[in-house]
Protein backbone atom coordinates (compact mmCIF):
# COMPACT_ATOMS: atom_id res chain seq x y z
CA UNK A 1 0.00 0.00 0.00
CA UNK A 2 1.02 3.26 -0.43
CA UNK A 3 2.82 5.21 2.10
CA UNK A 4 1.21 8.60 2.85
CA UNK A 5 2.85 10.87 5.93
CA UNK A 6 2.08 14.18 7.69
CA UNK A 7 4.54 16.52 7.97
CA UNK A 8 5.83 15.46 11.65
CA UNK A 9 6.62 11.88 9.83
CA UNK A 10 8.33 13.36 7.38
CA UNK A 11 10.10 15.91 9.21
CA UNK A 12 11.36 12.35 11.34
CA UNK A 13 12.29 10.32 8.34
CA UNK A 14 14.20 13.56 7.13
CA UNK A 15 15.78 13.93 10.56
CA UNK A 16 17.02 10.38 10.88
CA UNK A 17 18.09 10.19 6.99
CA UNK A 18 20.48 13.41 7.85
CA UNK A 19 21.49 12.52 11.57
CA UNK A 20 21.42 9.01 11.88
CA UNK A 21 22.46 7.59 8.31
CA UNK A 22 24.35 10.63 7.89
CA UNK A 23 23.13 11.64 4.33
CA UNK A 24 23.91 15.07 4.03
CA UNK A 25 20.92 17.27 3.63
CA UNK A 26 22.20 18.89 0.53
CA UNK A 27 22.46 15.54 -1.35
CA UNK A 28 18.72 15.26 -0.27
CA UNK A 29 18.10 18.91 -1.89
CA UNK A 30 20.02 18.04 -4.51
CA UNK A 31 17.88 14.78 -5.77
CA UNK A 32 15.01 16.57 -4.59
CA UNK A 33 16.08 19.27 -6.84
CA UNK A 34 17.03 16.64 -9.75
CA UNK A 35 13.62 15.38 -9.61
CA UNK A 36 11.62 18.60 -9.98
CA UNK A 37 14.44 19.30 -12.93
CA UNK A 38 13.80 16.25 -14.73
CA UNK A 39 9.95 16.73 -14.30
CA UNK A 40 10.19 19.97 -15.93
CA UNK A 41 12.48 18.90 -18.68
CA UNK A 42 9.83 15.98 -19.65
CA UNK A 43 6.22 17.40 -19.09
CA UNK A 44 7.25 21.24 -20.24
CA UNK A 45 9.47 20.68 -22.76
CA UNK A 46 10.78 24.33 -23.12
CA UNK A 47 13.03 26.38 -25.83
CA UNK A 48 14.12 29.59 -25.07
CA UNK A 49 10.98 30.15 -22.47
CA UNK A 50 12.05 31.87 -19.46
CA UNK A 51 11.26 29.82 -15.96
CA UNK A 52 10.78 32.35 -12.44
CA UNK A 53 11.77 30.26 -9.94
CA UNK A 54 9.68 31.88 -6.22
CA UNK A 55 11.99 30.90 -3.33
CA UNK A 56 10.83 31.34 0.56
CA UNK A 57 13.59 31.33 2.82
CA UNK A 58 13.37 27.98 4.13
CA UNK A 59 14.87 24.70 2.95
CA UNK A 60 11.41 25.01 0.06
CA UNK A 61 13.67 27.29 -0.90
CA UNK A 62 16.54 26.09 -0.75
CA UNK A 63 15.44 23.19 -2.89
CA UNK A 64 14.11 25.72 -5.58
CA UNK A 65 17.19 27.69 -5.76
CA UNK A 66 18.90 24.37 -6.79
CA UNK A 67 16.33 23.84 -9.52
CA UNK A 68 17.15 27.59 -10.60
CA UNK A 69 20.82 26.45 -10.93
CA UNK A 70 19.76 22.78 -12.64
CA UNK A 71 17.61 24.68 -15.02
CA UNK A 72 20.26 27.25 -15.91
CA UNK A 73 22.76 24.48 -16.41
CA UNK A 74 20.19 23.02 -18.79
CA UNK A 75 20.05 25.92 -20.99
CA UNK A 76 17.03 28.02 -19.84
CA UNK A 77 16.78 31.72 -18.69
CA UNK A 78 15.48 31.70 -15.32
CA UNK A 79 15.23 34.27 -12.62
CA UNK A 80 14.69 34.01 -9.43
CA UNK A 81 12.20 35.60 -7.43
CA UNK A 82 13.08 35.59 -3.47
CA UNK A 83 10.52 35.92 -0.87
CA UNK A 84 11.23 36.01 2.99
CA UNK A 85 13.82 38.12 4.80
CA UNK A 86 17.30 36.56 3.94
CA UNK A 87 18.50 37.50 7.00
CA UNK A 88 16.42 34.55 8.48
CA UNK A 89 17.32 31.77 5.57
CA UNK A 90 17.57 28.58 6.32
CA UNK A 91 21.80 27.37 6.57
CA UNK A 92 21.32 25.25 2.81
CA UNK A 93 19.19 27.77 1.65
CA UNK A 94 21.91 30.29 2.06
CA UNK A 95 24.39 27.83 0.78
CA UNK A 96 21.96 27.80 -2.52
CA UNK A 97 21.59 31.15 -2.85
CA UNK A 98 25.52 31.69 -2.92
CA UNK A 99 25.88 28.73 -5.62
CA UNK A 100 23.17 30.69 -7.28
CA UNK A 101 25.58 34.14 -7.39
CA UNK A 102 27.85 32.24 -8.79
CA UNK A 103 25.96 30.97 -12.18
CA UNK A 104 24.92 35.04 -12.44
CA UNK A 105 21.00 34.05 -12.37
CA UNK A 106 19.17 37.20 -11.96
CA UNK A 107 17.43 37.52 -8.59
CA UNK A 108 14.66 40.04 -7.77
CA UNK A 109 12.19 40.80 -5.65
CA UNK A 110 9.86 42.51 -7.99
CA UNK A 111 6.64 40.34 -8.97
CA UNK A 112 6.52 41.86 -12.52
CA UNK A 113 8.56 39.55 -13.45
CA UNK A 114 6.12 36.63 -12.99
CA UNK A 115 4.46 38.41 -15.83
CA UNK A 116 6.69 37.47 -18.30
CA UNK A 117 7.15 33.78 -16.78
CA UNK A 118 6.34 30.60 -19.30
CA UNK A 119 6.50 28.35 -15.88
CA UNK A 120 7.22 29.34 -12.74
CA UNK A 121 8.20 27.15 -9.95
CA UNK A 122 6.63 27.68 -6.73
CA UNK A 123 9.32 27.18 -3.63
CA UNK A 124 8.02 29.64 -0.76
CA UNK A 125 6.62 26.80 1.75
CA UNK A 126 6.84 22.92 1.81
CA UNK A 127 6.22 20.98 5.07
CA UNK A 128 7.03 24.05 7.19
CA UNK A 129 4.31 25.60 6.28
CA UNK A 130 2.91 26.31 10.16
CA UNK A 131 0.70 29.25 10.06
CA UNK A 132 -2.06 31.21 7.98
CA UNK A 133 -0.47 32.92 5.05
CA UNK A 134 -0.63 36.72 5.20
CA UNK A 135 1.01 40.28 4.30
CA UNK A 136 2.85 39.82 1.32
CA UNK A 137 3.23 36.42 1.03
CA UNK A 138 -0.49 36.80 0.44
CA UNK A 139 0.41 39.18 -2.38
CA UNK A 140 3.01 36.87 -4.10
CA UNK A 141 0.93 33.94 -4.05
CA UNK A 142 -1.73 35.64 -5.57
CA UNK A 143 0.44 37.26 -7.96
CA UNK A 144 1.50 33.43 -9.18
CA UNK A 145 -2.05 32.72 -9.32
CA UNK A 146 -2.92 35.95 -11.98
CA UNK A 147 0.17 34.89 -14.18
CA UNK A 148 -0.88 32.90 -16.78
CA UNK A 149 2.17 30.73 -17.08
CA UNK A 150 1.67 27.10 -15.83
CA UNK A 151 3.16 26.47 -12.38
CA UNK A 152 5.37 23.54 -10.94
CA UNK A 153 4.97 23.18 -6.86
CA UNK A 154 7.80 22.05 -4.97
CA UNK A 155 6.80 19.24 -2.46
CA UNK A 156 3.52 21.11 -1.59
CA UNK A 157 1.80 23.97 -3.35
CA UNK A 158 2.57 26.64 -1.00
CA UNK A 159 -0.29 27.61 1.76
CA UNK A 160 -1.57 24.12 1.38
CA UNK A 161 -1.77 22.53 5.09
CA UNK A 162 0.25 19.04 4.22
CA UNK A 163 -1.67 16.86 7.03
CA UNK A 164 -5.54 18.47 6.20
CA UNK A 165 -4.82 20.13 2.54
CA UNK A 166 -6.42 22.85 4.16
CA UNK A 167 -5.88 26.43 2.14
CA UNK A 168 -3.93 28.31 4.91
CA UNK A 169 -5.75 31.99 3.64
CA UNK A 170 -4.60 31.69 0.17
CA UNK A 171 -2.17 28.72 -1.48
CA UNK A 172 -0.95 28.39 -4.81
CA UNK A 173 -2.47 26.60 -7.66
CA UNK A 174 -0.32 24.49 -9.47
CA UNK A 175 -0.93 22.39 -12.40
CA UNK A 176 1.93 19.56 -10.84
CA UNK A 177 3.24 18.90 -7.60
CA UNK A 178 6.72 17.37 -6.92
CA UNK A 179 6.62 15.90 -3.48
CA UNK A 180 9.56 14.16 -1.82
CA UNK A 181 9.90 10.39 -0.89
CA UNK A 182 6.32 10.19 -0.04
CA UNK A 183 3.29 11.50 -0.87
CA UNK A 184 1.80 13.99 1.67
CA UNK A 185 -2.30 13.60 3.85
CA UNK A 186 -3.26 17.21 2.68
CA UNK A 187 -1.99 16.40 -1.58
CA UNK A 188 -4.75 13.18 -1.03
CA UNK A 189 -7.60 15.34 -0.18
CA UNK A 190 -10.09 17.14 -2.43
CA UNK A 191 -7.96 20.58 -2.16
CA UNK A 192 -4.65 18.81 -2.82
CA UNK A 193 -5.65 17.66 -6.27
CA UNK A 194 -7.10 20.76 -7.23
CA UNK A 195 -4.27 23.14 -5.64
CA UNK A 196 -1.69 20.29 -6.19
CA UNK A 197 -2.46 19.89 -9.75
CA UNK A 198 -1.03 15.94 -11.49
CA UNK A 199 1.06 14.69 -8.29
CA UNK A 200 4.66 13.22 -9.10
CA UNK A 201 5.85 11.52 -6.00
CA UNK A 202 9.94 11.32 -6.10
CA UNK A 203 10.34 8.23 -4.55
CA UNK A 204 14.02 7.69 -5.23
CA UNK A 205 15.16 10.46 -2.94
CA UNK A 206 17.66 8.39 -0.61
CA UNK A 207 15.25 9.09 2.52
CA UNK A 208 15.44 6.04 4.84
CA UNK A 209 12.26 4.25 5.84
CA UNK A 210 12.24 3.72 9.22
N1 LIG B 1 17.07 18.41 4.55
C1 LIG B 1 15.77 18.49 4.64
O1 LIG B 1 15.18 18.66 5.69
C2 LIG B 1 15.09 18.43 3.35
C3 LIG B 1 14.06 19.34 3.11
N2 LIG B 1 13.52 19.45 1.92
C4 LIG B 1 12.66 20.59 1.59
O2 LIG B 1 12.51 21.43 2.70
C5 LIG B 1 11.12 21.67 2.96
C6 LIG B 1 10.93 21.94 4.42
O3 LIG B 1 11.79 23.01 4.74
P1 LIG B 1 11.63 23.89 6.04
O4 LIG B 1 11.43 23.01 7.21
O5 LIG B 1 12.79 24.83 6.05
O6 LIG B 1 10.27 24.67 5.85
P2 LIG B 1 9.66 25.44 4.57
O7 LIG B 1 10.73 25.76 3.62
O8 LIG B 1 8.48 24.66 4.15
O9 LIG B 1 9.14 26.78 5.25
C7 LIG B 1 10.09 27.76 5.62
C8 LIG B 1 9.77 28.44 6.91
O10 LIG B 1 8.69 29.33 6.74
C9 LIG B 1 8.14 29.63 8.01
N3 LIG B 1 6.69 29.69 7.86
C10 LIG B 1 5.80 28.69 7.99
N4 LIG B 1 4.56 29.14 7.71
C11 LIG B 1 4.69 30.45 7.39
C12 LIG B 1 3.77 31.46 7.01
N5 LIG B 1 2.48 31.20 6.86
N6 LIG B 1 4.24 32.70 6.75
C13 LIG B 1 5.56 32.98 6.86
N7 LIG B 1 6.48 32.06 7.21
C14 LIG B 1 6.05 30.81 7.47
C15 LIG B 1 8.56 28.54 8.96
O11 LIG B 1 9.39 29.10 9.94
C16 LIG B 1 9.33 27.57 8.07
O12 LIG B 1 10.44 27.01 8.70
C17 LIG B 1 10.43 20.45 2.39
O13 LIG B 1 9.10 20.73 2.05
C18 LIG B 1 11.28 20.16 1.18
O14 LIG B 1 10.88 20.95 0.09
C19 LIG B 1 14.11 18.75 0.78
O15 LIG B 1 15.16 19.56 0.35
C20 LIG B 1 14.64 17.41 1.17
C21 LIG B 1 15.56 17.49 2.34
K1 LIG C 1 6.14 24.90 -2.52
Amino acid sequence: MEKIVTAAEMKQLDSHTINTIGIPSLVLMERAALAVRDEILTAFPLNQDHVVVVAGNGNNGGDGLAVARLLKIAGLPVTIVNVGNPDHASEEHKTQAHICDYYKIPTTTDLSVLNDATLIVDAIFGIGINRPVAGHYQDVIKAINEAKAPVVAVDMPSGLNTDTGEVMGIAVKAATTVTFAYNKKGLTTANGHQYGGRIIIANDMGTYDL
